[in-house]
């Protein structure tokens, strides 16, 4: 529950009048009971996170810029794909094939044990393993849409996602921003049903788009640069990789990629990295 604003008032003062004493932490003391209560109203205050979420087609820049934008704002940052990305991986380092419709209970089973987390902005662990570079490749990309299809692994990590996005799994730890004297703390989540179905209730929604060329050159670009002379890969064929997966994803039956009612769209064809991230910011800035 959120706190009335009257709750956040008092909390911040109690806060900061603790803070600024630098009170002893005796267990019934004043102090302790004040602190007590105003980390009590803190949490209530920071259980009402400002949601932004960024969906769209692949390489459009929606991690880049959701990244970005929580660094900026001080928000947690939650990649759902790569939590599809590291289900792939581990099926294969299982040698599961998850188009197998005998195996269907193993993929599950798979998902359900996977501890996925972000220690970091730029850091996926899976099991306890980073796992960062390995879910990147163009083979698990290939092989991600029969375990975005599958609708178990679908509730499964919807299930983690929501929980993350409450702070209920570790990892998304948000410091946030002042704004008009209040902490306003927060999350962004990027993936292709986070607008529609994990979070439709997000105070931001927005839909990333891109001309396909550019997307295939940008993510051409991205692979060159981690594989260097060991790609084998043209933009052409890339081009080709982003249109079967965006085919897989916005005609797939559950969670399909779809631009939420109230979503914004932005079209990134033509805009700087910073751009994004800047005109993102503003709309943030426009809603605290
Ligand atoms: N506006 C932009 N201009 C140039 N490169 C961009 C821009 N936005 C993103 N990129 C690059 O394009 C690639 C794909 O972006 P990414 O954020 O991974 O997309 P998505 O998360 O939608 O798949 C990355 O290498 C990123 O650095
Ligand atoms: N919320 C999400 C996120 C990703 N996915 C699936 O995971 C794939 C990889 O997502 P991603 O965001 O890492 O892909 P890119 O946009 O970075 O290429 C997508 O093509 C979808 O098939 C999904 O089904 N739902």
């Amino acid at each position: 529950m959120s706190g009335t604003p009257m709750d956040k008032a008092a909390a911040a003062r109690i806060q900061a009048a603790a803070a600024k004493n630098n009170q002893p932490t005796g267990t019934d003391s004043f102090p302790a009971r004040a602190q007590a209560a105003a980390d009590r109203n803190a949490n209530a205050v920071m259980s009402k996170l400002f949601r932004i979420a960024i969906d769209g087609p692949g390489a459009s820049g929606k991690s880049t810029t959701a990244k970005q934008l929580a660094k900026k704002l001080g928000f947690g940052y939650i990649d759902s794909g790569a939590m599809f990305r590291a289900i792939t991986l581990k099926c294969q380092q299982n040698n599961i094939d998850p188009s197998d419709i005998a195996n269907k209970d193993k993929v599950t089973e798979i998902a359900n044990n996977a501890e996925i987390r972000f220690p970091t902005l730029d850091q996926v662990e899976l099991d306890g393993q980073n796992v960062s570079e390995l879910i990147r490749t163009s083979n698990i990309s290939r092989n991600i849409s029969l375990v975005a299809s599958n609708w178990a692994v679908r509730d499964i990590l919807a299930n983690q996602q929501r929980k993350m996005a409450k702070g209920e799994i570790p990892g998304t730890i948000s410091t946030g921003f002042e704004r008009h004297g209040k902490l306003v703390k927060g999350v962004v989540m990027d993936g292709r049903d986070i607008g529609t179905v994990i979070l439709p209730d997000a105070e931001l929604k927005i839909f990333i788009e891109a001309d396909v060329r550019i997307r295939a050159q940008r993510r051409f670009d991205e692979l060159k640069k981690r594989e260097g002379d060991a790609l084998t890969e043209t933009v052409d064929d890339v081009e080709r990789d982003l249109e079967a997966r965006d085919l897989a994803d916005y005609t797939r039956k559950i969670a399909p990629l779809l631009k939420a009612k109230d979503a914004i769209t932005l079209n990134t064809s033509h805009l700087s990295i910073e751009e994004q991230v800047d005109a993102i910011e503003k709309m943030v800035l426009e809603r605290v």
